[in-house]
């Protein structure tokens, strides 16, 4: 589920009448996403998503994603496009949230991404990458090298119950990803930094949007393909798809060339990825109460994942041929 702010009909009436976005002619809870309330409207003009911010999100980051969305949108690229009330806000108040109408796109996200998929995919990431040069707020990754120990701090004396050992597997592994990350100096802009299959929608065969920029950030662009690789490659039997890997490579290559040391840093940031991805669900996992309506997301599947980078020696496992 993912609604958790419910809104009444004279409050959604009030709301809407601030806009020139038509009359309300159906409006619906949207069962999918994990952070915010997220509902669609339809008006007597056209459909719009109705996003109201939830707990987790910094009302001081919401310049920067409407922002984003708004600057990727002028610059081709199909996101939501943040709608603006008639003064000139974007960024309102609903049910005492934050709360934002954005455009809808067409598109259903894909449960099983193909090779043609994942090439879709790796040419809009690096078209979202050279679209976002230029866009003025800067927003740190928190969920980047320097947050994850205190994720791991908050789950430690508690993870053993989702598999023995893994506290102690996690404090390994974040001494030697501290010590890699340290040594990295790549090339950084604007990010997704969650651009998974639920969050990028297609017509048939053809991309139609990407959507959820609510973790988008500052940070290394290849730390993205390095996300993207952990969330559209790998089979359900968690084995690595190279096939899949090559085609979202090349077609990202393709539209932002990758350097060298991108390239050679690919295993460490598939690591960081798998292990960022590790942290935040077994928090959740951990944190989530029994019987909450929200889906809890395995942690272990990501621990698999983390087990497949830490034998990769170099981007040829991901099946980047030069
Ligand atoms: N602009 C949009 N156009 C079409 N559908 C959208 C749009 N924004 C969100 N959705 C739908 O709402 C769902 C939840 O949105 P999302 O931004 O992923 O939520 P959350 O941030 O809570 O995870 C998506 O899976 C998609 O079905
Ligand atoms: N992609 C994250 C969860 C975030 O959910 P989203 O609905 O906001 O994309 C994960 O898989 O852990």
């Amino acid at each position: 589920m993912a609604v958790y702010t419910e809104v009444s009909d004279d409050d959604l009436a009030a709301f809407v009448a601030a806009y020139d976005i038509g009359d309300v002619v159906s409006f619906k809870g949207i069962a999918e996403g994990v952070e915010n309330s997220n509902y669609l409207l339809a008006t007597t003009k056209a459909r719009f998503i109705l996003t109201l911010y939830e707990k987790r999100v910094d009302k001081g980051d919401l310049p920067f994603f409407l922002g984003l969305m708004e600057h990727l949108a002028e610059r081709g690229i199909t996101c939501p496009l943040p709608v603006k009330a008639r003064d000139g806000e974007a960024l309102r108040t609903l049910c005492g949230r934050p709360a934002a109408v954005v455009t809808f796109l067409d598109g259903v996200s894909v449960k099983k991404p193909t090779p043609a998929h994942c090439a879709e995919l790796g040419r809009a990431l690096g078209q979202l990458h050279a679209a976002g040069e230029g866009f003025s707020i800067r927003r740190p990754n928190a969920l980047s090298v320097s947050g994850w120990r205190p994720l791991a701090d908050a789950a430690k004396g508690r993870s053993d119950v989702v598999q023995s050992g893994l506290d102690a597997e996690i404090a390994a592994e974040l001494d030697v990803l501290e010590r890699a990350f340290a040594k990295l100096d790549l090339p950084a802009g604007v990010i997704h930094a969650d651009l998974f299959p639920n969050n990028v929608l297609f017509l048939g065969d053809r991309l139609s949007g990407l959507i959820d920029f609510y973790f988008a950030c500052d940070d290394a662009y290849a730390y993205d393909v390095a996300v993207c690789l952990n969330s559209w490659c790998f089979e359900p039997d968690q084995s690595f798809n190279v096939t899949k890997g090559r085609a979202l490579l090349e077609a990202y290559h393709a539209a932002r060339p990758l350097s060298d040391a991108e390239i050679d840093a690919l295993p460490t940031l598939a690591r960081g990825s798998a292990i960022r991805f590790l942290l935040t669900r077994l928090v959740d996992w951990l944190d989530t109460p029994a019987g909450a309506l929200v889906k809890k997301l395995d942690p272990l599947e990501y621990f698999r994942k983390l087990r497949f980078h830490q034998q990769a020696g170099s981007a040829a496992d991901y099946g980047w041929r030069g």
